[in-house]
C-alpha cells in the first residue's frame, strides 16, 4: 500500500503541483483535424470512467495492487488504456488529461498551438523559483516571457553552422571517451557515470565555451560539484515524477530543500560562467577583436543587447541541465541496440570507415555522408522512445481530434511512443534500412513524419537538438571506428524503465574489444 499512497501524488504530479498555466486565450477559432460539424461532443470522448474519475482515488485504482502497473510501466498502462478506450481517451490520474496517440491528431494540435505554445512545468521547480523569487529556467516557461528567451537563441540555432562549430572541440571529447573505454577495465556503473562525463563534458564545451574537466585532466571542486549536483538532480526529479515524495506545494519539506540546495549550486556556478563570458566580451570590445557573427553560442548571447547576464546564464544552464541526462541515457540505449544488432554495427563500422577511415575525425562533411550512422540513431529513438510520454501541449483554441470536439485549455499528452510502434512494419526489430531514402518501402513508413517525434515539435521543441545528435554521432562513430560493441550475457535482454527518459532496469554491462 505504500505505492498506492505515493500514487495520490501519482506519475503526473509534475502535471499537478504548482503548475502555472498560462491564461488561455479565448477560444474564438475552431481548427479542425476533421470536419466540425461530424465531430462529436467532448463529454462523449472515452476514457476510464465511474470511481476512475474520482479525485486521488481514480488514480490510486490504475496501480499496484489494484493492477500489475507501477510507476516505472506507467507506458504499458497507458497502452492498455489505448487498446481499451482507442487512439483517443480523457483520465484523471490526479489531474485531467487527453491522451493522444494518432499521428494526425499531433499535426493538429502543433498546428493550433499559436506563437507560444503551452507546455506544463515540473512542480517541483516552480516552488523551487517561486520560493527564491527567480525567474523560471527557460523550459519551464510559457508566453511572452519564454517568447524573450527562446527569439534570441533560435537566432543563433537556425544557422546551419550553430552546431557545427562545434564539431572541433567536440571530437576531441568524443576522442577522450573512447581512450577511457579503451584503457580502462570498466564495471556497470562505472559505464554508466561515463555516459554522464561525456554528455556533460560534450555539451559544456557549448553552453559553458570550456572543457569543463569530467573526462580526465584539471577539473575545479565547483564543476565537479557541478557534474554531481545534476546528476542527482535528475534522480530528484524521477522520484518526484513517480509520486515517491511528499509535495513541496504547502511547505518545504526536506526532499525539496535538498533540491533547493542542488538548484543554488547550479544558478552560483552557470552565473559564474555567465560573467566571465561577459567579461571576455567587454575584453574583446576594448581589443577591438568582437566579431558578433561569431557562432559561438555563449559570446554571441553574451553579446547581446536585449539579453541581460541573469538572462545568459538562464538560457545556458537550461541547455545544460536539459542536455546532460538526456544525451547520456540514449546514449547508452543507442549502444545496446548496436550491441544486440552486431551486422548492423558491422555495416555502419563500414560507412564510419570508408568515410573517416581508421583515425580520421569526424569533420561536417564527413557527417554529410554517414546516412547509415543517421538512421541507425533514428531507429533506436523509434525502437526505444527517449521519453516516458512525447510532449505536452495546452492549447489556446478548440480543436477536433480523432472525431471528437476539444475544447481549448485541456492538457493534451501527445504518446509518442505508441505510434512509433504501432505505425512501422516488424515493429520490434531494429531495422535502420527503413529510414534510408534507397529503401521501398521507407515512402510507406514514413507516410506519417509524425510518428516518431524524439524531440517534440513546432517552436517549443527541443532546443538542443542539433547538439545531441551531434554529440551521439560523434561518440558513436569514434567508437565504432576503434571498438567492437558487445554485451556482456547479463545485459543481453534488458528491459528498459523510464523516470524521466529512458534507463536500463539494471545497469548495462558493456564489452569492448579492439578492432
Ligand atoms: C537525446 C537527447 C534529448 C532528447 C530526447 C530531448 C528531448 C526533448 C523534448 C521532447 C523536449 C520538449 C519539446 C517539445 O515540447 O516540443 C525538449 C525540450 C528541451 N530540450 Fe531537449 N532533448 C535532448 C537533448 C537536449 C540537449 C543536448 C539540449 C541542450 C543542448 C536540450 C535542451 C532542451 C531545452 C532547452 C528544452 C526546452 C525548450 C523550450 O521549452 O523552449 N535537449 N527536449
Amino acid at each position: 500500500m505504500a505505492m498506492t499512497r505515493h500514487l495520490l501524488k501519482a506519475s503526473f504530479r509534475q502535471l499537478t503541483s504548482g503548475q502555472r498555466v498560462l491564461p488561455v486565450r479565448a477560444a474564438s477559432t475552431v481548427n479542425v483535424g476533421t470536419d466540425q460539424v461530424e465531430a462529436r461532443p467532448f463529454e462523449e470522448m472515452p476514457g476510464p470512467k465511474g470511481i476512475y474519475q474520482w479525485p486521488v482515488i481514480g488514480a490510486i485504482l490504475h496501480f499496484k495492487p489494484f493492477t500489475k502497473y507501477t510507476p516505472e510501466s506507467f507506458q504499458s498502462l497507458i497502452n492498455q488504456l489505448f487498446d481499451t478506450h482507442g487512439p483517443i481517451f480523457k483520465a484523471n490520474f490526479g489531474f485531467k488529461s487527453i491522451w493522444v496517440s494518432n499521428p494526425a491528431d499531433f499535426e493538429t494540435v502543433y498546428r493550433n498551438e499559436g506563437k507560444y505554445p503551452q507546455r506544463t512545468p515540473l512542480g517541483l521547480s516552480v516552488q523551487y523559483f517561486k520560493r527564491n523569487n527567480l525567474k523560471m529556467d527557460m523550459s519551464s516557461i510559457n508566453g511572452e516571457e519564454w517568447h524573450a528567451l527562446r527569439t534570441p537563441l533560435n537566432k543563433r540555432l537556425m544557422k546551419a553552422d550553430s552546431a557545427l562549430y562545434y564539431l572541433g572541440p567536440q571530437n576531441a571529447v568524443a576522442d577522450d571517451f573512447v581512450k577511457i573505454l579503451e584503457s580502462r577495465d570498466l564495471k556497470a556503473v562505472d559505464q554508466a557515470d561515463l555516459f554522464y562525463r561525456y554528455a556533460s563534458e560534450s555539451i559544456g564545451v557549448v553552453t559553458f565555451n570550456q572543457r569543463l574537466g569530467y573526462l580526465g585532466g584539471q577539473v575545479d571542486e565547483d564543476s565537479e560539484r557541478f557534474l554531481e549536483t545534476t546528476k542527482s538532480m535528475f534522480q530528484q526529479m524521477g522520484i518526484f515524477i513517480s509520486g515517491k515524495a511528499l509535495s513541496p506545494n504547502w511547505y518545504r519539506t526536506s526532499f525539496y530543500r535538498e533540491y533547493e540546495r542542488s538548484y543554488n549550486l547550479l544558478y552560483r556556478v552557470s552565473d559564474k560562467h555567465a560573467r566571465k563570458a561577459k567579461d571576455l566580451i567587454e575584453q574583446k570590445t576594448r581589443d577591438g577583436t568582437l566579431n558578433t557573427d561569431e557562432p559561438n553560442l555563449l559570446l554571441s548571447l553574451a553579446s547581446e543587447k536585449g539579453l541581460s547576464e541573469a538572462d545568459v546564464s538562464n538560457i545556458m544552464l537550461s541547455m545544460y541541465f536539459a542536455g546532460t541526462d538526456s544525451t547520456a541515457k540514449n546514449l547508452q540505449v543507442f549502444f545496446y541496440n548496436l550491441a544486440k544488432n552486431p551486422d548492423k554495427q558491422e555495416i555502419l563500422r563500414k560507412e564510419i570507415l570508408e568515410v573517416i577511415g581508421d583515425n580520421g575525425p569526424v569533420t561536417d562533411h564527413a557527417l554529410a555522408k554517414m546516412t547509415y550512422l543517421k538512421a541507425c540513431l533514428k531507429e533506436s529513438f523509434r525502437l526505444n522512445y527517449p521519453l516516458i510520454t512525447g510532449t505536452v501541449r495546452i492549447l489556446p483554441v478548440d480543436v477536433v481530434l480523432s472525431g471528437y470536439k476539444v475544447p481549448a485549455g485541456q492538457i493534451l499528452t501527445m504518446f509518442n511512443p505508441r505510434p512509433a510502434r504501432l505505425n512501422f512494419e516488424d515493429p520490434d526489430k531494429f531495422l535502420p534500412e527503413r529510414w534510408l531514402r534507397s529503401n521501398e518501402s521507407r515512402k510507406q513508413d514514413s507516410t506519417n513524419k509524425m510518428a516518431v517525434l524524439p524531440f517534440g515539435h513546432g517552436p517549443k521543441n527541443c532546443a538542443g537538438r542539433r547538439f545531441a545528435v551531434q554529440e551521439m554521432y560523434l561518440a558513436t562513430a569514434k567508437v565504432v571506428q576503434k571498438l567492437k560493441i558487445e554485451l556482456e550475457p547479463e545485459s543481453w535482454n534488458t528491459k528498459f524503465k523510464y523516470s524521466m527518459f529512458i534507463e536500463p532496469e539494471k545497469p548495462l554491462k558493456f564489452k569492448y574489444s579492439k578492432l
